[in-house]
Formats: structure tokens, sequence, C-alpha cells
């Protein structure tokens, strides 16, 4: 089939029922369910963009395999030009988004797309695990699927590996072995958008344990799947609230939720991994799983840095206070952590390295460098813009109180920013402001930039401890050279 449009991906959720939990109630309708209506007419715009004229080339291409067009995320780049073409549709989706949604269908595609093209890791431990991703690969790119995906465990006793629970199916993990698959139960979470995606995918980040066999575990199946359970987190925007009032909170919400699996099926041709303790430890480190949507997240936080940097730069202009050094000190950090960033991405690609299989992977230390600099830098573009809004932040009254016909003259008075800014104007950019620095939506788009990419103290001292094994910091062995030619010229002089 190739690319679907959004159309035939809103047609895809109505087909299924999946257990979807929300505010304590079964959903019946997700497409028709006020807190999912806009987000899904999100995602359906960009699979829309595969077909319009001025995305098309440059974000699809024909697979050689099918002679079908596909999306880029699916593509093995071999050369530096298909580098920049899967960098093509994480750009053109994160701007469509403005980066705020961090998990459209491009991240798990270039995930499943990674774990395909090295699938021979997996041959190692069990050739049919091979041959089943290889498929699922193939499935999920032929049909344009959008998956979601649970690596984490829920949050119970951290100081304690998954057998040592309190219950032995906490953890997600099998419970027997079926001639038609694996039965598993327990919980992972924190699966970003599920209930309006078609199929998750379940694998983990390393830590494993010895005990930990049973939770060693990596699948794929519908999102519809019997004994599924999809418990959503309260929302931060009801899904009624005005555009005006909230134009980004009301467009760009990303559900998570904890998924509960009550003794699912697991069919054998969708297992990619189980009871392996080393190949589960292994996964993300030895597949790309991990560099290559690095390469994603790398452009989509770069896109949501440069909104949050110039929604700054606009709240400072329209009340104009970047006359003052202070502010252009703030906003100047902003730039330079902005530029910092592109510039990173820029050489990542550039410096990529390319695998035995000839696949090219962008460069891992400028792309763990983002990783590690984001969750500190975009919390203070967001403090900054809470510095230069201050009081104006919460003085943006309703839509409603904008309309009103004896308000309108005080809005458009007392309102108005600095000359050439009126109140509606001004209004208006304080409360796109404040979505982003002041509601649970923006707390949400902050937790998930200092935490999408796991914890990010360990991924630090991890990137430390391979930084270290690659430097082997010569320069201070050349400066301490002193010493030995001193005593060499020392043993000179008495002889
Ligand atoms: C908005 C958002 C969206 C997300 N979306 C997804 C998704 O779609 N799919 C998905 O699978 N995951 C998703 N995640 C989960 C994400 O991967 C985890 O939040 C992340 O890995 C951190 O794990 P945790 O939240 O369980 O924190 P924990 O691991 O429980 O950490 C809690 C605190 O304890 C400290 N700590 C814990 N263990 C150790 C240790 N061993 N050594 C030192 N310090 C420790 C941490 O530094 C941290 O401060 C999302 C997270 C957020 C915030
Ligand atoms: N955070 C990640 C995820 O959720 C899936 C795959 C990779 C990552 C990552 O940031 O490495």
């Amino acid at each position: 089939m190739g690319i679907r449009t959004g159309d035939q991906y809103i047609q895809g959720l109505r087909s299924r029922q999946p257990e979807i939990w929300l505010q304590g109630r079964k959903v019946t309708n997700v497409c028709e369910e006020a807190v999912f209506r806009q987000p899904i007419q999100e995602i359906a715009k960009l699979y829309d963009m595969q077909y319009d004229e001025k995305y098309q080339d440059k974000i699809t291409h024909i697979c050689q395999e099918t002679g079908e067009r596909v999306n880029n995320a699916f593509l093995v780049a071999k050369t530096p030009e298909e580098l920049r073409a899967k960098r093509a549709v994480y750009e053109a989706y994160a701007e469509a988004t403005f980066g705020l949604m961090g998990r459209t269908p491009d991240f798990l595609n270039v995930v499943l797309t990674s774990l395909y093209s090295n699938a021979s890791f997996l041959e190692r431990y069990n050739p049919q695990w091979a041959e089943n991703v290889k498929t699922y690969y193939k499935h999920v790119r032929d049909q344009d699927l959008f998956l979601t995906h649970a690596i984490i465990n829920p949050q119970n006793d951290r100081s304690k590996s998954s057998h040592e629970q309190n219950d032995v199916y906490t953890h997600l993990g099998t419970v027997e072995e079926t001639p038609e698959g694996l039965i598993v139960k327990g919980a992972k979470m924190l699966a970003t958008l599920a209930p309006i995606t078609d199929e998750v995918i379940i694998y983990s980040f390393p830590g494993f344990q010895p005990g930990d066999e049973r939770y060693a575990l990596a699948f794929a199946i519908p999102i519809n799947t019997p004994g599924l359970r999809i418990i959503c987190r309260e929302p931060m925007q009801d899904g009624i609230r005005s555009v005006y009032d909230h134009p980004l909170a009301s467009r760009f919400e990303e559900m998570d939720a904890v998924l509960v699996f009550h003794d699912v099926l697991v069919p054998w041709e969708r297992l990619f991994l189980y009871n392996n303790v080393e190949a589960a430890n292994l996964l993300y480190p030895k597949t790309g799983i991990g560099q290559q949507p690095a390469h994603q997240s790398g452009v989509r936080g770069l896109v949501k840095l440069q909104f949050a940097t110039e929604v700054a730069m606009r709240l400072a202009d329209s009340i104009g206070v970047d006359i003052y050094p202070n502010v252009q000190n703030n906003l100047g950090e902003l730039a330079q952590s902005l530029e910092s960033v592109r510039a990173l991405l820029k050489t990542a690609e550039l410096e990529y390295e390319t695998l035995p299989s000839g696949e090219l992977m962008p460069g891992y230390i400028q792309l763990e460098t983002i990783r590690g600099l984001l969750p500190k830098l975009y919390p203070r573009a967001i403090e900054v813009m809470q510095i230069i809004g201050a009081g104006g932040l919460l003085m943006s009254p309703t839509d409603s109180d904008m309309e009103h016909p004896e308000l309108v003259e005080d809005m458009e008075k007392f309102y108005a920013g600095r000359k050439g800014i009126s109140g509606t104007d001004r209004v208006r950019l304080f409360k796109l402001a404040w979505d982003l620095c002041g509601e649970a939506f923006g707390q949400r788009l902050l937790q998930y930039e200092r935490y999408y990419t796991g914890d990010p103290v360990r991924k630090l001292a991890i990137f430390y401890n391979n930084y270290k094994k690659s430097h082997a910091c010569t320069m201070v062995d050349d400066a301490l050279s002193v010493y030995s030619a001193k005593s060499a010229s020392q043993t000179e002089q008495v002889l």
C-alpha cells in the first residue's frame, strides 16, 4: 500500500476499539473523544503532508523492494543524501508541530528501521527473532502504521530489579508459552499517544539482572489486542477550551499512558526477543535504536528550542523591554544555545559513522551532547520566557472578554503593547507564551525534554564513560613529559 493519507489514518483508528481508560471511564470512540480530537487532526496532517506536492519528494521515496512510495523514516541510509532525506522528514514533521509533539510517527519508524537494519544482532541469539523483525518492519512500512512504545517499567521500587518487585507480574513478564505464542502479564510505561496509534512495540532500556529472564522481552502487537489496557494520565486540556485561549495546548497535547497487560497473547511471529537477559541488555546499544532516533529527537528538539526562543524574543519586543541589557543578555543566551544545538546537529550529520553493513549513523558524540544539553537548555528557555513576561503573563483575559462589547475599548487600551502592538496582538502572544511556560501542558513539555531519552543523570554518566574510552588525554602526557625530559638531562649531567 505505501503512504497513507490523514483520512486513511483516521479510518484505521475508527476500525478498531482498544481498551482506553480516561478519567474513570472507557473510551468507546477515540475519534469522537474531545481530548483526542485535535491531536488526531494534527497527526492526520502529517500523513497528508506525504501527498502534498510541497513535501512529497522531500519526505517520501519510492521503495526499491515494492515500487511503492513510502516515508523516508524507513530509509536505511547508505549515503549522505539519504541521511539528509531522513532529516527532511524529521524537520518537516517537527516544524508542523513546532517541535511540541515528540512521538510523531517518524520517531518509532526510525527505531524499527534501525532494528531491521541491525537484525543480524538478533540473528546471533535466534534467527527467528531476526526474521520476525524484518517482516514486521515491512508490514509497518508498507501499511504506513503509527506506533507507540513502552520501554520503561512502572515506577514502583527502583531500588529493586524486576524479579524482586512485590508481585511477579508488577513489571511486564512472560506467564507461559502456548502453541500460538507467549502469554504476557504486568505493566509498562509510558506510552505516549497510545490511544491514537495503530500498534505498540515493547522492548527495554538495559538494566536486567540475572533472575530477570521472564522480563527480557521485545515484541509488537496491535493496540487493540485483547487484554491490553491503556490507562491515560489526567488530561492537561479538556479538548473544549478555545484555540484562542490556548493556541498550543488545544492542539498538541500528547496523551501519555501506562499499558497494563492482562494475560495478553503475543503471537510467535511478533516476538523479537525473549528470555535472554544478555540480548535484552545489548539490544539498545548494539542495534542503533538509541542513536538513530537521537537524530530525529535532535532535529525536533532544535525546532522546539527555536520556537521557545522566538516566543521569548517576541515577548520582549512586544512590551519594549528588549532595550534593557539584562533582557538582551537572557535572549542572547537563548540564541547562543540554539545556535550551538544547530551546529552540533550539522556536525553530527557530517561526521557520520559507516557501519560494516554500509549504513550511516549520525555522530554519537554530537547527538549525545544534544541529548545532554536539551534537558538544561529547554527549561532555561522557559525560565527566560517567564522572567521576561513577568506579571503580564497573568493578565491575559479570555476570548469572551476580548469580544465583549462593554470591554472591547478597555482591552485595546490597557492590554496593548508598545507602539504597533494592539491589545489583541499582545494578548494572543502572551497566551501562546503561557501555554508554553505556565500551563500544565507546558510543564509536560518541559518534563518531556528532561526525561524522554531516559534518566539524564545516568545517560551523562554513560556518555562520560564512553568518551573516556576514546579520549586518551594525551595532552596531559605531553605536558608531563617535561619531567622525563628533566630527569633525562639530570642523568646526562651525572654521567
Ligand atoms: C512526557 C514523557 C513522555 C514519555 N514518553 C515515553 C514513551 O512514549 N515511551 C516510553 O517508553 N517512555 C516514555 N517516557 C519515559 C521515559 O523514558 C522515562 O521517564 C525515563 O526513562 C526516566 O525514567 P523514570 O521516569 O521511570 O525515572 P526513574 O528511573 O524512576 O528516576 C527517578 C529519579 O531517580 C533517579 N534514579 C533512579 N534510578 C537511579 C539509578 N540507578 N542511579 C541514579 N539515579 C537514579 C533519577 O535520576 C531520577 O531523578 C516518557 C517520559 C516523559 C516524562
Ligand atoms: N527515549 C528513547 C525511546 O523512548 C526509544 C528509543 C530511543 C530513545 C532514546 O532517546 O535513546
